[in-house]
């Protein structure tokens, strides 16, 4: 794996600003424009972008890569792999791994063997609780000033329904200027047996349902305990009109939260139950179309500030049961852009401009990264993604990086590919290929 010298990308548009060159030396962007190509060295390798959008390299704020513990259903590598060919060149690392990442050693772990995958940087996200118990604060401090420089603390996959302990987590995380990602979801109004969204269509299903009040009231209750603590705090996965209602208010009043949306709530709706399907169980589950397209609005004005995947995977066993048995969560790495692509940019409700401020930068932002998310600017770490706007494809879940199959975008037409992939100058992806697998 050797890094390209000197790369020279002709006439891409940059990031939705027009078409231009950007000339990479050494990893580093060391110019961009229509001049760009003065600057270049002798031997210098051209790329020719016409057609294609350059966008910044991709942040996903939240994935699941299963180790260490359940290396059977993704490891750190394969992980990296997936989102190196979805565009993206840093993911955060989601805790519910086995041993729980709530200590610096695991944390550092972690971002060890992120480092010798080399697909993309991997930052693991630290536990707010002792294994993610909800009873006692993690090693917040430690895991903060290890090696890993945590600043993302979640109990992703269950919320931190103490107020106390949430107040006290928030507290402790602005001292660093960390920041505490919260899974809303009242666990009292939310049954342990729910497996779908609470309406009509449960009833219909006969599915127990969450209903959108019980994500609604932590999302509430968070942005009070932020303002009263000075503290920030971002919301995963949003997932309702309600959740999107109060993030509105609360930002109007300058509270410091931010939120993230996936892919699966952007574009799929609880309609892809009706076959009991339990790819399509997720947790927040798929909500009626009317959230769906709050979450496309929120998105497009800013109320919601990023795009994250929540790639979940989960081996066979795990999935393959009855609906109300199987394990919650689906892929999401390698189809986020184009989904993305599809339903907002192909809709006219947002620009590519817009893709690379809640793909890119603004995510960089809320994980306190600063070498990512800078953007198509000299002096910049050259991490880059090309991507085809025009070009669809069907996605076939076979040909996916992740050791998981449980993909809810098979056999989906989407519009927009991701051509190509550099990390610091070094392209960890093409056409859907990692580099090892390219030549
Ligand atoms: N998103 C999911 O449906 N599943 C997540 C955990 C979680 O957030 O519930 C997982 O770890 O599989
Ligand atoms: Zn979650
Ligand atoms: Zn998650």
């Amino acid at each position: 794996m050797s890094r390209t010298p000197a790369l020279l990308v002709r006439g891409a548009d940059l990031a939705g600003g027009g078409a231009g060159d950007v000339l990479v030396v050494d990893g580093t962007i060391r110019a961009v424009g229509t001049d760009a190509a003065a600057d270049a060295p002798a031997g210098v390798q051209r790329l020719d972008a016409d057609g294609l959008v350059l966008l910044p390299g991709l942040v996903d704020l939240h994935t699941h890569l299963r180790e260490p513990g359940r290396e059977d259903a993704e490891t750190i590598e394969t992980g990296s792999q997936a989102a190196a060919v979805g565009g993206f060149t840093a993911v955060l690392a989601m805790a519910n791994t086995t041993p729980v990442t709530d200590s610096a050693e695991v944390a550092e772990t972690v971002l060890d063997l992120g480092r010798r995958a080399g697909y993309v940087d991997v930052h693991p996200v630290g536990a707010v609780t002792k294994g993610l118990a909800g009873q006692e604060l993690a090693e917040l401090g430690l895991m903060a000033r290890s090696r890993a420089r945590v600043r993302v603390f979640s109990d992703d996959g269950r919320c931190v329904d103490d107020a106390r302990l949430m107040r006290r987590a928030l507290e402790y995380v602005k001292g660093f200027g960390g920041v505490v990602s919260q899974h809303a979801q009242d666990p009292r109004l939310a049954d342990g047996t729910a497996c779908c969204h609470e309406g009509e269509l449960s009833g219909r299903l006969g599915l127990p349902g969450w209903p959108a009040v019980a994500e609604e009231t932590v999302v509430a209750r968070d942005v009070m305990l932020a303002r009263h603590t000075g503290s920030r705090v971002h919301v995963a996965h949003v997932s309702t009109a309600g959740s999107v209602e109060v993030l509105r208010w609360a930002k109007a009043q300058g509270i410091a939260v931010t939120a993230e949306v996936t892919p699966h709530h952007l574009m799929l709706t609880e309609d892809e139950l009706a076959g009991y399907d339990p790819t399509f169980k997720v947790n927040p589950p798929l909500r009626p179309a009317e959230d769906t397209r709050a979450l496309r609005e929120a998105l497009a004005d800013g109320t919601i500030d990023a795009v994250a995947t929540d790639h979940a995977p989960h081996v066979r066993q795990d999935k393959e049961h009855a609906f109300a048995d199987a394990a919650f969560g689906m892929l999401g790495l390698e189809t986020a852009l184009p989904v993305v692509s599809t339903v907002m940019v192909a809709e006219g409700l947002m620009t590519w401009a817009d893709v690379a401020r809640t793909m890119s930068a603004t995510p960089a932002r809320i994980a306190g990264l600063t070498d990512q998310g800078r953007g198509l600017t000299t002096g910049a770490p050259a991490n880059l993604t090309l991507v085809d706007p025009t070009r669809s494809h069907t996605v076939d879940r076979a040909l996916s990086r992740s050791l998981s199959r449980n993909n809810p975008w098979h056999g989906r037409r989407l519009t927009g590919a991701v051509h190509l992939t550099m990390l610091r100058g070094q392209v960890t992806a093409r056409e859907g290929l990692v580099w090892g697998a390219t030549s």
